[in-house]
């Protein structure tokens, strides 16, 4: 059986990344994805955008919607302080796979918790199974058309707190015009574009940060 395009991505860092430096499997990822085969990775110009949001949130607790390969749980979960954590869903087991390796190489584990499901049954377990209060950082790279009714899930949870920042990838390309129409219309969110592009191509794409007002 021939192997997927993720399980070679996870060789190519296996055998190229260094073990337990994350910013080594960041730049692996990005090497294979730019110059063997394209993959959905939010990539390094977006990534930058990424790592400023989540230096401004300095989460204790942050979670992010669609894990794939884990290259955004590396990159968010290196940038974590002692304690923090990132609780993070991935419903494709094969991927869920794939990524918790990716995940333990890059010597992350300790910070990173993989939950494995869909997010709408995640979410609302968040608080009595995952023992969260509220979160400070969500990451929104999943289908795109499941950002807005999360992100009504996540209030209706009581999970985002007066300063909790959404960062949503890919508002241009695929595109998510119905969450950006909720966030902007929404007297709740304070929103902020930041203007990029597609990973490991020259097409236009952008970032929303939405911040909970409460
Ligand atoms: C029940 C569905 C909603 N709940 C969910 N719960 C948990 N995990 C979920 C998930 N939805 C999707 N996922 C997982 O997230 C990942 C999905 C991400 C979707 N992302 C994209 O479609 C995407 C697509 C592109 C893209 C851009 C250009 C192009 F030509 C083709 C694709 C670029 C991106 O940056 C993207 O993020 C997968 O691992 C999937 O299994
Ligand atoms: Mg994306």
């Amino acid at each position: 059986m021939n192997q997927s395009k993720e399980q070679r991505i996870l060789n190519f860092v296996l055998q190229n990344a260094v073990r337990g430096d994350p910013c080594s499997v960041v730049d692996t990822i990005d090497k294979y994805c730019s110059q063997k085969e394209w993959a959905m990775n939010v990539g390094d110009e977006k990534g930058k955008i990424l790592d400023k949001t989540v230096e401004e949130a300095n989460p204790s607790v942050a979670l992010e919607l669609g894990t794939y390969c884990g290259y955004s749980a590396v990159r968010i979960s290196r940038l974590l302080k002692t304690g923090a954590r990132l609780l993070t869903v991935e419903f494709n087991p094969e991927f869920a796979a794939i990524a918790k390796q990716m995940i333990e190489f890059a010597g992350v584990q300790d910070k990173v918790k993989l939950l494995e499901g869909p997010s709408e049954e995640i979410i609302p377990q968040l608080k009595k199974k995952y023992e969260v209060d509220t979160l400070d950082f969500v990451f929104l790279d999943h289908w795109k058309d499941r950002y807005t009714p999360d992100t009504i899930l996540l209030q209706e949870c009581n999970l985002l707190r007066k300063g909790s920042i959404l960062l949503a990838d890919n508002i241009i390309f695929p595109g998510a015009p119905d969450f950006l129409n909720y966030v902007r219309k929404s007297p709740h969110f304070q929103c902020t574009n930041y203007p990029s592009h597609l990973e490991y191509m020259q097409v236009e794409d952008a970032m929303e940060k939405a911040v909970f007002l409460g």
